[in-house]
């Protein structure tokens, strides 16, 4: 049967992506059905961010209690119970499958249908021998992990990031591979709940980061244990079904070998089109890749790819790029916002606007850098977390262009920056905003007074011309 005609949007994939995009498009009056394939939730609920933040949790506490003698507390060693973290971490997306329910969807008036999409044509879908017709097509079917092709790894039995949280028992020594958020985060996480932890990277760590914040986390990790081989390569893998899993590994000429109890490929994540019938829908490729326009818009100008099927990093990211393109879709003018970038380690690094290597290429020696640690902040030394650094790219007429911050709760701080970029603010603006103490919030006003201390002609903010910029 051809579901009736007069639905504005159909949409494929319901991760984070999809819901926001389905939301937002109910809100502007459009009549939608929200196709999903597995889960709804996507791999953000289900198997991705929830799963990995509630594990670093579990993590953080095992740390506290590790080092409460710092604080004149005496603790033992934690009891690390995985079974019993991995329940309560099923039982918390469980909790919270609700607010993506098809029932809490339906409710909003989001008509949802499970199954797998494919194209029949530019305007049609088949699911499940049911074919759905639309005016528009949103595709935000996320993607799926690359597990590169090693000699040995047949038989050989591995996780990847969507699996790890089925381990019941504590890794006696997990091997990871690849030192992006995903690895890193994990690797820490299970170093933390008292596994040995080795790290493979056949590159830098997140090598699109900035270096020198990266570093900071790269030493703690190191400092609580973490093994970390860089620019290695993996010769070949043996082992399993209860025996020893055996990586041979080689860093320029150097040959080596890891014997651990569990492999974890943590490799990347590639969009899968597959099985899609994009050929079918008119949506031209530049090879696997569909060419995208702005908001992306496809060759076929009714459909549209979001999310992390289109590049996009992280759910806020995921999330803003689909309201973009319902915006887009519905003759909304909107401005693309700043998206800030998190990698979810201990201390987190959170960035925004242009890095120091983007300020460098584009505007040669004509920026600045600020840079304060947060050892500063009375609430760093109080909190025995002294392990971060705000820095911040300044242009030649004192506006903030970017920046970046590492600490325990860098995620929060970014948006103020992001709010100082989008409206050209100076330092000295951001230094005139009162920050409560103890709060590592302080590490703005301070690394504001740094660049007054440098540029004794700019005067701080009255709190007129904050308003104005402030105000709409
Ligand atoms: C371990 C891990 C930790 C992470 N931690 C964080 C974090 O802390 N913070 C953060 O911001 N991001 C994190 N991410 C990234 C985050 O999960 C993704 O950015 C986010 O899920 C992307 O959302 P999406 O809607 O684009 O895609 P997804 O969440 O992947 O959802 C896509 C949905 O489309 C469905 N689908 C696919 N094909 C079809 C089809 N043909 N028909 C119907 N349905 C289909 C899938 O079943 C899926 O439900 C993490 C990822 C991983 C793996
Ligand atoms: N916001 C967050 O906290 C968060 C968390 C997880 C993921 N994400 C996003 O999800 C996306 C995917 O991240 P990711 O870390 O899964 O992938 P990634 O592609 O960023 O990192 C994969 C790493 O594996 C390495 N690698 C690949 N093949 C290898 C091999 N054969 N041997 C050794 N190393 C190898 C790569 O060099 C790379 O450093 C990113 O865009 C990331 O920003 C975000």
């Amino acid at each position: 049967m051809a579901q009736g005609d007069g639905i504005d949007l159909c949409i494929i994939g319901a991760g984070p992506a999809g819901i926001a995009a389905a939301e937002r498009a109910v809100a502007r009056g459009l009549r939608v059905v929200l196709v999903e394939a597995g889960e709804f939730g996507g791999v953000a609920h289900n198997w991705g961010a929830q799963p990995a933040q509630a594990l670093a949790a579990a993590a953080e506490r095992a740390h506290q209690i590790r080092t409460a003698r710092d604080f004149g507390l005496g603790t033992d060693e934690p009891r690390i119970n995985f079974a019993r973290i991995n329940a309560r971490i099923r039982a918390m997306i469980q909790e919270a499958s609700p607010t993506v329910s098809p029932e809490h969807l339906i409710a909003q008036r989001i008509e949802t249908v499970s199954g797998r999409a494919r194209f029949a044509g530019p305007s049609t879908i088949d699911v499940g021998g049911r074919s759905i017709k639309a005016s528009h097509f949103l595709i935000a079917t996320g993607t799926r992990p690359v597990v590169p092709d090693i000699p040995g790894l047949d038989g050989v039995p591995f996780f990847t990031p969507e699996t790890i949280f089925e381990v019941t028992r504590r890794p006696s020594h997990l091997i990871v591979v690849g030192a992006g958020a995903t690895g890193l985060a994990l690797a820490q996480s299970h170093l933390r709940l008292g596994a040995k932890v080795t790290l493979v990277e056949m590159l830098e760590p997140l090598a699109g980061e900035d270096p020198e914040l990266v570093d900071i986390v790269l030493r703690r990790m190191r400092a609580e244990g973490l093994e970390l081989h860089t620019h290695t390569g993996i010769v070949s893998v043996a082992g399993g079904d209860d025996q020893d899993i055996v990586l041979d590994i080689k860093a320029g000429p150097h040959e080596d070998r890891i014997v651990g109890s569990h492999l974890l490929f943590a490799t990347g994540r590639e969009p899968d089109f597959q099985g899609l019938g994009l050929e079918l829908a008119r949506v031209a490729m530049q090879g696997r890749r569909p060419e995208l326009g702005r908001f992306g818009r496809t060759a076929n100008r009714r459909i549209f790819i979001v999310g992390d099927a289109a590049g996009h990093e992280g759910v806020h990211a995921a999330r803003h790029s689909a309201e973009l393109a319902v915006d887009a879709i519905t003759g909304s003018v909107s401005k693309e916002g700043l998206v800030p970038r998190i990698v979810h380690t201990s201390p987190a690094i959170a960035r925004v606007g242009m890095t120091e290597a983007q300020a460098r290429a584009k505007l040669k020696d004509r920026f600045e850098i600020v840079r304060i640690a947060l050892a500063q902040t009375d609430a760093a030394r109080a909190r025995a977390q002294p392990h971060g650094q705000v820095k911040i790219i300044i242009d030649s007429a004192g506006r903030v262009l970017g920046a970046g911050v590492v600490g325990p709760t860098a995620p929060e701080l970014v948006p103020v920056f992001a709010l100082a970029i989008a409206r050209k603010m100076t330092p000295s603006e951001l230094g005139g905003l009162v920050a409560p103490y103890p709060s590592f919030a302080q590490i703005i006003p301070l690394a504001a007074a740094e660049y007054a201390r440098d540029h004794p002609g700019a005067a701080p903010a009255g709190w007129r011309r904050l308003l104005k910029r402030l105000l709409p």
